[in-house]
């Protein structure tokens, strides 16, 4: 029914096992990324992680992917009730099969699975952001739920929650909503082009009269002064974000904080190969090479170990 027609998920309701292994190809196939931060954790919080994954993915393609244009609000209505099923326990295809499973064995709130529904609705009707104010909600919603979802599986450090002088909530919320948004920044500076190519702006109006550069200019790619000091301005803002996310890492479980930090450090790369593409983000992808992506995992482990 979905698009992620590439990769055929077994034929009726899966074994689990299937379902999993299902997850893990979507997750292998749509995001180097995020699945090289999953292979660096414990086997069950990967599996988590996959299923989670592919919910998200699927979320983000009724709106996103190649059938796009036949969603409706009543799509989502019915994304949010098979939502509700796979949380009742009552899987309804084979990848939900999978993110059953992986809610037993770590209870997640249901509110960040329908802000995400929330935030895809947002993509429907809108296709313009006056205010930071306004993005950083859709960035909430799109991005900043995963890091919610994400951390009810990475689980915290356990002398945090235990030591007598332990205050009121001491789990990193906040910071892994940061991360969240931080990506989805990155996300949008990434993809500027592709994205005026289909008419929409996500960088805030707000911020583009600050630099005085038109809805036009965008439109048609203009690369000068005002473009590249608007650029600046968004990205040190992202990277603001990055920050305040990787003051939570260390309040996860030991064996997350490797995989949060290797994510982190790649997906913020992309950033600085921005900044090295000279801010053009309308003819050409920034992309951290695959090959370059192994050189930061060592990196990320003396920080897991270190920070
Ligand atoms: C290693 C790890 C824990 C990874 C989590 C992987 C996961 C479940 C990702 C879901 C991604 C997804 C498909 C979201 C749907 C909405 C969307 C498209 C958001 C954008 C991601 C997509 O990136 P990509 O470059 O592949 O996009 P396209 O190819 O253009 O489609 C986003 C940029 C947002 C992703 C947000 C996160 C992964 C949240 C990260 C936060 C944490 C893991 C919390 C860590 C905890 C602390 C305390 C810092
Ligand atoms: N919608 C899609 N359909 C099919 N393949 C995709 C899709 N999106 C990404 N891919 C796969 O990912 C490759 C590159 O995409 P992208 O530049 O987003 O990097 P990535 O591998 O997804 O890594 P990252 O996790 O950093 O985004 C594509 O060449 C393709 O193999
Ligand atoms: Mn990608």
């Amino acid at each position: 029914m979905l698009q992620l027609t590439r990769l055929q998920p077994p034929r009726s309701l899966a074994s689990t096992s299937d379902a999993y292994e299902y997850c893990r190809r979507v997750t292998a196939e749509y995001s180097k990324t995020f699945y090289l931060g999953t292979m660096l954790m414990p086997p069950e919080k990967r599996r988590a992680i996959w299923a989670i994954y592919v919910w998200c993915r699927r979320t983000d393609e009724l709106v996103d992917g190649p059938n796009a244009s036949q969603t409706t609000p009543e799509t989502l209505d019915c994304w949010e009730e098979h939502l509700n099923s796979i949380f009742a326990g009552r899987p309804i295809d084979a990848p939900d099969v999978a993110l059953v499973d992986a809610l037993e064995r770590f209870p997640i709130e249901i509110q960040p699975f329908r802000d995400m529904i929330d935030g895809q609705r947002m993509d429907l009707y809108r296709s313009r952001y006056e205010t930071f104010e306004e993005l950083r909600l859709y960035c909430y919603r799109v991005a900043g739920t995963v890091g919610l979802m994400s951390n009810a599986v990475l689980g915290f450090d356990d002398c945090l929650r235990t030591a007598p002088w332990a205050t009121a909530t001491p789990e990193p919320t906040d910071e892994a909503i940061a991360l969240g948004i931080a990506n989805q920044l990155t996300n949008i500076l990434r993809d500027v082009g592709e994205d005026a190519q289909r008419g929409r702006i996500y960088l805030p109006l707000e911020d583009l009269a600050l630099f005085d550069y038109s809805e036009g200019d965008l439109l048609t790619g203009i690369n000068d002064e005002r473009w590249q000091g608007l650029m600046q301005f968004q990205i040190r803002r992202a990277r603001k974000f990055y920050a305040e996310a990787q003051r939570g890492i260390s309040k996860l479980s030991a064996d997350a904080r490797w995989p949060v930090w290797a994510a982190l450090m790649l997906y913020q790369g992309i950033l600085g190969v921005i900044e090295r593409n000279n801010y053009d983000v309308f003819s050409q992808r920034a992309y951290v090479a695959q090959s370059k992506k192994f050189l930061y995992l060592p990196i990320a482990w003396l920080r897991a170990q270190a920070l």
